[in-house]
């Protein structure tokens, strides 16, 4: 399982050892490129998902679209007037997301531990490099953010390396160690490339092969089509939000694409714990 995971993995620690600028401009430009572009169809099928739970008429799609988006859009104009709850909440609800792929663990600490640990792994790894992040989406303030993050790191990875054993006795053997990789390269990588190998390889397939299973019936065209244009109407809109934003919002094209990331993560949270939750009942 996850092949494509281990040959990224892989590939990246050779580079890495072979003295290749992991943490320059164009290798972190890269990797958000990879995580925006590769992340974001995660979240493309969510609609069709949902569609699929209970039966929907052309004006309950409509609905269902309109609330989408404005879940969206709400997060990104949140960004733009309060930044500093904007990252908190979105912290916060990547924590319990990233928990979520643990649905081998019981327990919901063990599986909010094992979510919040890609993010504190990389923070306790490269603190000034997350926190600088923080800071370009937020402001001045998230250096706080980044502290309390640092402070929760031992305990969080100490409890997420029991969660992989775990994991692994319970006979999911190849996420325990997929898993336990990534976190050991999420502390040593730079943060933007870490982060893109658990959002590309690990997190979103996950996600796309419970989608294909669920929407076997759509042909490979109505698949490709559904990913690229959703997520492209999602750079898209973000862009034109931007447009009509008085305020500049975050400089840095990285910390842009996480407040992106964030706020499609929002509707797409809402919606994947809520077919979660109905699957398990
Ligand atoms: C359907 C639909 C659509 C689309 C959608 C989509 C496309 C979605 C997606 C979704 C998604 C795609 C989601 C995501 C999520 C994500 C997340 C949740 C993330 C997180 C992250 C983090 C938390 C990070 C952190 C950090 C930083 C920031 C810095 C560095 C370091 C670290 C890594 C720590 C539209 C709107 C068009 C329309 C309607 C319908
Ligand atoms: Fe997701």
């Amino acid at each position: 399982m996850y092949p494509a995971y281990w040959v990224a993995a892989v590939t990246v620690v050779a580079a890495t050892l072979r003295g290749s600028p992991m943490g320059q401009p164009a290798a972190i430009t890269a990797a958000t490129v990879l995580f925006v572009a590769g992340g974001l169809p995660h979240g493309a099928y969510d609609l069709a998902l949902f569609r699929r739970a209970i039966a929907l008429d052309r004006y309950g799609i409509t609905l269902a679209a309109s609330c989408y988006v404005a879940v969206a859009a709400l997060m990104a104009i949140m960004w733009m007037i309060m930044p500093l709850a904007a990252l908190i909440l979105f912290l916060a609800v990547a924590a319990v997301h990233f928990g979520e792929d643990w649905d081998m663990l019981d327990e919901p600490l063990l599986r909010l531990a094992a979510g919040l640990a890609v993010i504190a792994a990389p923070a306790i790894g490269h603190r000034a490099d997350v926190s600088r992040l923080f800071v370009a989406m937020s402001d001045g303030r998230a250096t706080f953010v980044a502290q309390i993050i640092v402070a929760a790191a031992p305990v969080t990875l100490m409890v997420t390396a029991v969660s992989i054993g775990i994991a692994w006795r319970s006979g999911n053997r190849q996420w325990a160690s997929a898993m336990a990789l990534c976190l050991a390269l999420l502390l040593i990588l730079p943060p933007v490339v870490g982060f893109a190998l658990f959002f590309v390889f690990l997190h979103s397939p996950r996600h796309l092969s419970q989608a294909r299973a669920t929407l076997g019936d759509m042909t490979p065209a109505q698949w490709l089509s559904t990913g690229v244009l959703l997520s492209g109407a999602a750079i898209i809109g973000w862009w034109a939000l931007q447009g009509l934003s008085p305020a500049p919002m975050a400089w840095n094209m990285t910390a842009q694409a996480f407040q992106l990331l964030a706020s499609v993560a929002m509707p797409h949270f809402l919606l994947s714990h809520w077919l979660a939750k109905r699957l398990h009942q």
